[in-house]
This record gives C-alpha cells, sequence and structure tokens, in this order.
C-alpha cells in the first residue's frame, strides 16, 4: 500500500484552479519534495491531503483512507507542521509538547512520558524549561516539528519548514527531517532548491496547479539536459517546462 495515493484530485477556488487533477502515488517511509514557484498549489495540495479543505473533484487516500469519506481516519494517521511555526508562545517546550500529547489523546501520565522521550530525542533538554516565544526562529521550528510528530503519525506534512533560518539552523533541521527517512513518509515543501536536494527521495514539481514532473533530482536534470538542479527546476517549472 502507498502512503499517498492521489487520483484527479482538484481544487477551485471561484474562478482560480488552484490544483488541476493531481495524480500522485508516494511510498510509505519516501521523503518527497513537493517544488514550484509562488502559487503554483503546493499549500493547496497540502491542505487537501491534511483534509483541512474539501477538495472540488477526485480522491485521496492516506494510509488507505479516503479523504472524502474517513477524515478522521485520514486525520489520525497524519501530521501537519504548517509554514507559521505553530507552538503556544507562552508556554515552555516540555508543556507544549505535554498540551500536544494531550490534545492526541494520550492520558496525562502517556503525555509526560512522551514529551519526556521527544526531549531526548529531540535534543531539548538544554530549552525545556524556556516559554517557547523565547526560542530563536531555529528552536521554534524544531519545537513546531516535534510537535507535528509527538502523535506518532505515518504520514507528516511539512510546509516549508526552514522559511527565514540562518543556514546553521537549517543544517541542523535538515539532520532533525534526515532522521525520519524511512520511518515517516513526509511531504516537504520548499523554495530551497538545494533543500530538496538534499533530503528528498523523489521531487515533484507543479506549476499552475498542474503537476509537470515526478522523478529524482538527478531524473530531472536529466529531463531538463540541465547541469544543475536549479537549472533543471527553471526548465521545468517555467513555461518552457510545459513543452519538456
Ligand atoms: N483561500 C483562497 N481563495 C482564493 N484563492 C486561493 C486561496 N488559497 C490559495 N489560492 C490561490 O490558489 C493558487 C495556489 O495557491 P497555493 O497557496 O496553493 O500556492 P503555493 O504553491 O503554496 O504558493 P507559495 O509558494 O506562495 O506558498 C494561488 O493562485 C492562490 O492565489
Amino acid at each position: 500500500m502507498n502512503a499517498i495515493e492521489t487520483k484527479a484530485l482538484t481544487k477551485r477556488y471561484r474562478d482560480k484552479l488552484a490544483l488541476d487533477g493531481l495524480d500522485l502515488c508516494v511510498g510509505q517511509g519516501e521523503l518527497f519534495a513537493l517544488l514550484g514557484v509562488n502559487g503554483a498549489g503546493k499549500s493547496t495540495a497540502i491542505k487537501l491531503l491534511s483534509c483541512l479543505i474539501a477538495s472540488t473533484a477526485g480522491e485521496a487516500w492516506l494510509m488507505g483512507h479516503s479523504i472524502l469519506r474517513e477524515k478522521e481516519r485520514v486525520k489520525a494517521v497524519i501530521s501537519l507542521s504548517p509554514q507559521e511555526t505553530a507552538v503556544a508562545p507562552n508556554l515552555t517546550v516540555r508543556e507544549n509538547l505535554e498540551l500536544m500529547a494531550g490534545i492526541g489523546g494520550c492520558s496525562r501520565e502517556e503525555a509526560r512520558a512522551k514529551a519526556a522521550q521527544s526531549i531526548r530525542e529531540g535534543g531539548f533538554a538544554q530549552v525545556e524549561r524556556k516559554q517557547a516565544r523565547t526560542l530563536s526562529g531555529g528552536w521554534q521550528r524544531r519545537l513546531s516539528i516535534a510537535l507535528a510528530l509527538i502523535t506518532d503519525p505515518q504520514v507528516l506534512f511539512l510546509d516549508e519548514p526552514t522559511l527565514g533560518l540562518d543556514v546553521l539552523s537549517r543544517r541542523e533541521l535538515w539532520r532533525e527531517i534526515q532522521r525520519l527517512k524511512g520511518r515517516v513518509t513526509v511531504v516537504l515543501t520548499t523554495h530551497y532548491l538545494e533543500e530538496a536536494q538534499a533530503l528528498s527521495d523523489r521531487i515533484g514539481i507543479l506549476a499552475e496547479g498542474r503537476l509537470r514532473t515526478v522523478g529524482t533530482a538527478g531524473e530531472l536534470m536529466a529531463q531538463a539536459g540541465a547541469s544543475s538542479f536549479e537549472d533543471a527546476f527553471v526548465a521545468l517549472a517555467g513555461e518552457r517546462g510545459a513543452a519538456l
């Protein structure tokens, strides 16, 4: 069974076709990057797959559960770390983790144990008593991802996880994301091409709501006849991409 399967998944906002007939399969444990210029439809795809918005047409299955008929089951197996860092600013790191585990259905005791495990594995010991609003951007992002992971999702959506971070914080977060490989299916959106190239097993390029192409970074470079991934992206995501 694939972790994600979509069939002609479509979203229209009034006269704007934000996602136009997406057909996609993502395997279990795969790290899949969704790329595209601003407005290409990346966030729309992620919101549809995480049941935050309803589709106009088409269907999708997450770990075999339909987004149309089994929303609750879908929600039980997925987690989303949104573009905006999703932490409670006045709570400490530990309190944030305990709160999220509780929301995910854990008893108080279980939530404490989960938070302790997350602090240990995520390397949060030095900041666990700090209020989230006092953390650096890098730590806030890491916490945001740890919060998304605390419910043990099978599929994790990371919407621009390293947006605005400095190079060192970004690399640190890359290591965190790499640790998930093979254990959790990850769908990542990013504007940083080197991030997609470094982290993902496969990459899909969206343009004007349509999936132009899917492949490894090497395959996309070969397809575009480009010597760098950036050149391949420019060719495939831009107007010339429609003809390739
Ligand atoms: N709630 C909405 N109402 C109307 N149009 C919308 C809405 N949300 C998104 N759109 C439009 O749908 C298209 C796809 O938007 P989306 O946010 O999915 O793109 P994106 O690839 O995630 O862009 P970015 O990289 O800027 O985040 C855009 O033209 C956008 O203006």
